[in-house]
């Protein structure tokens, strides 16, 4: 019996709604496996945490998170109770910087049953690698005099070796796919950065011969998105290219909500972790109408991590049979709970099983 021990953080707002119904969809895999356990533990960090302790999470959190195999985290932020900086900072951005989780792999491709936006949606299917440790996502900068005369000054850091380990990740992940890379710059009007950007992508690209590849302005990229997403295979982005292109990509499958990611940590000195690409939803808590396809698909990765593929693949064709028949949420045209879609996914993994 192989076991996993799991950190799981809910957060704020709908991530305390789609996280339990995915442990069930996971126990249900495991029991229909029969050879896998996991061992579930519940972090309650979170704003409200903050409210209570003046922190996202205790002093030691890193160092208890440290031990598992991996962490399953729901959507951190409720504005309402703490500034978004503040929360994002202080849970979601630490883990991701201090557990050098270098890398968030975020794919979309065309849902059976589900209803694209995209008039002609095509048959597409493709992944962003987002670099996910530096970039414009950055605490380097500051903010001086108050006024008419306050200024802001914020520094984007891109190193040649976060740089390159991001493209590197994205021509393997190629040459295991359909064999192409788009490199996601602004070249034209980002005088240090992106030039830089460019020059690494066509060294790196240099010693992956058998991959095609493509460089395009990160407007321009936006826009194919919509236009022709079937051009794609995988895409490598900085940090904030690549979060602004997922939410279009969770747009164009039908529903931000359905979209997963996978934060992976490549020198397996800490677990890697498991989240939707969606945030904590306030407009809709508390209704039970959140999609929990996003975070149940983020668990098949997370199976897929663990070296679990056949059940992980398994688990994906049920829930794209699931919401073609119908049993859906509000977000992608159906009248479901977040409950009921968990539940019919659960029905059919042991049914799927047992026959
Ligand atoms: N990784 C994370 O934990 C992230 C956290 N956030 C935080 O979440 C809070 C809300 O941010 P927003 O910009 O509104 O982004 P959001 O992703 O939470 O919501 C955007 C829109 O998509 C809808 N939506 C999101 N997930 C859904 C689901 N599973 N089912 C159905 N509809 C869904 C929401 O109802 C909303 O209309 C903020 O505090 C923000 O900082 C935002 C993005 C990522
Ligand atoms: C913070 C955010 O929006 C993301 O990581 O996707
Ligand atoms: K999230
Ligand atoms: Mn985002």
């Amino acid at each position: 019996m192989k076991k996993f021990e799991v950190a799981v953080i809910p957060g704020d707002g709908i991530g305390k709604e789609v996280v339990p119904v995915s442990l069930k969809v996971l126990e249900t895999v495991a029991e229909v496996h029969g050879g896998i356990k996991f061992d579930f533990q519940s972090f309650p960090w979170s704003s409200d945490y903050y409210v209570e302790h003046g922190k996202m999470m205790p002093d030691d959190g890193l160092k208890i998170l440290k031990n598992f195999d991996s962490i399953f985290l729901g959507a951190i932020g409720n504005p309402a109770l703490v500034q978004d900086h503040i929360a994002l900072w202080g849970l979601l951005i630490k883990i991701r910087r201090e557990f050098e989780q270098s890398i968030n792999i975020r794919p979309a491709k065309y849902f059976k049953g589900l209803k694209s936006p995209l008039v002609n949606p095509n048959d597409f299917d493709l992944i962003v690698v987002r670099e996910n440790s530096e970039g414009e996502y950055s605490e380097v900068g500051g903010r001086i005099h108050k006024g008419d005369d306050e200024l802001a000054i914020q520094n984007a850091i891109f190193t040649k070796k976060g740089t390159e380990r991001a493209m590197h990740y994205a021509f393997e992940l190629a040459k295991k796919r359909r064999g192409h890379v788009t490199s996601a710059t602004k070249s034209n009007g980002i005088f240090h950065s992106m030039p830089f950007w460019d020059e690494v992508f066509n060294e790196v690209k240099e010693e992956y011969q058998d991959v095609q590849t493509a460089s395009y302005h990160i407007d321009a990229l936006a826009a194919f998105f919509l236009t022709r997403p079937q051009i794609f295979d995988v895409i490598v982005a900085s940090n904030l290219f690549g979060d602004i292109l997922t939410d279009i990509g969770g747009a164009i499958m039908g529903s931000i909500g359905i979209a997963p990611a996978a934060n992976i940590n490549l020198n397996g000195k800490y677990p890697s972790m498991f989240e939707p690409v969606h945030g904590s939803a306030p407009d809709i808590v508390g209704k039970g109408i959140a999609n929990p396809i996003g975070q149940i698909w983020t668990a098949k990765m997370m199976l897929d991590h663990f070296g679990e593929e056949e059940l992980g693949s398994k688990l994906l064709d049920i829930i794209e049979d699931v919401t073609n028949d119908g049993i859906k949420t509000p977000d992608i045209g159906g009248t479901s709970s977040t409950e009921e879609v968990a539940d019919e996914i659960c029905r059919r993994l042991k049914k799927a099983v047992s026959v």
